[in-house]
């Protein structure tokens, strides 16, 4: 079905839930904290677009998951801080482009990168990244997407876990063999049962929460390494269902 959304129409719960009084009372709050975070003040010197650049990198320290070569997509990429690490480190040029990008946002146009502006949760977005990587299989798929919040937490994490389900999927669907997913989700239950479907696919799952991932914020990013490949998963008998590797 061409056109039409993946998932239980998440996107269309429209939950109201913020005041005016409460929506400024929060805006207020969020430049205080926005003007003063070191992060913010670093990621102008650097010239990344976004403080979320630093999450990237210190993760990345940590766990290995760049170097140049590899072909990388990003979903929920805009204003594109994760895509200038990514162009960097990988040696994307607009020749060869190795990174693929997209958000429903307007970006800023970077070098070595191709931006796509659409809706992740279209039917005819997987196609269109893949596409963009010139039919090649992604080695890593990053998903730092995040429903716009409404203020309900318990509406905010489920439509976040709705966008990280659908990450997993593309991931499971496009991943080349011994590739990488890396994938916000916030704090909660839901995301265990995910969890465990991922153990059979990857080598290793682990949750990581960057020091530049604010404390009071309940993201948090699951990194699987060492993709089995779909029909590796479903051959190998160590990884039926409760036997993963418990290294999360
Ligand atoms: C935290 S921001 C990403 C920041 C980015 N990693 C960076 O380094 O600049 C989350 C992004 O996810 C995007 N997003 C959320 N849902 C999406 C969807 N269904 N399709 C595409 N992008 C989505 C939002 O528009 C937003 O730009």
């Amino acid at each position: 079905m061409t056109g039409g959304k993946r998932g239980a129409g998440d996107r269309g719960l429209h939950v109201r839930v913020k005041t005016a009084a409460k929506r400024k009372e929060s805006s207020t709050r969020w430049l205080e904290r926005h003007l003063n975070d070191p992060y913010v003040r670093r990621s102008k010197i650097d010239g990344y677009r976004s403080r979320a650049a630093y999450k990237l990198l210190e993760i990345d320290e940590k766990l290995n998951l760049l170097r140049p070569g590899l072909r990388v997509v990003d979903l929920g990429a805009a204003p594109g801080g994760w895509c200038q690490v990514l162009a960097d480190v990988v040696k994307s040029t607009p020749e060869e482009p190795l990174v693929v990008g997209i958000d429903y946002l307007d970006m800023d146009h970077l070098p070595g990168v191709v931006l796509l502006k659409k809706d992740f949760l279209d039917e005819d977005a997987p196609d269109a990244l893949i596409a963009a990587l010139g039919g090649h299989k992604p080695d890593l798929v990053l998903s730092d997407m995040a429903a716009p919040t409404t203020g309900h937490r318990k509406t905010d994490h489920l439509r976040t876990t709705h966008l990280f389900e659908v990450a997993i999927d593309f991931a499971l669907t496009n991943l080349a063999p011994g590739g990488a997913f890396l994938a916000k989700v916030f704090r909660g239950g839901t995301e265990n049962q995910l969890l465990t479907g991922l153990k059979k696919s990857f080598e290793s799952v682990a949750h990581i929460k960057p020091p530049a991932s604010r404390k009071e914020s309940p993201e948090l990013y699951v990194v699987a390494k060492g993709f089995r490949g779909n029909r590796a998963a479903s051959r190998d008998p160590r990884l039926m269902e409760g036997e993963g590797d418990g290294e999360d």
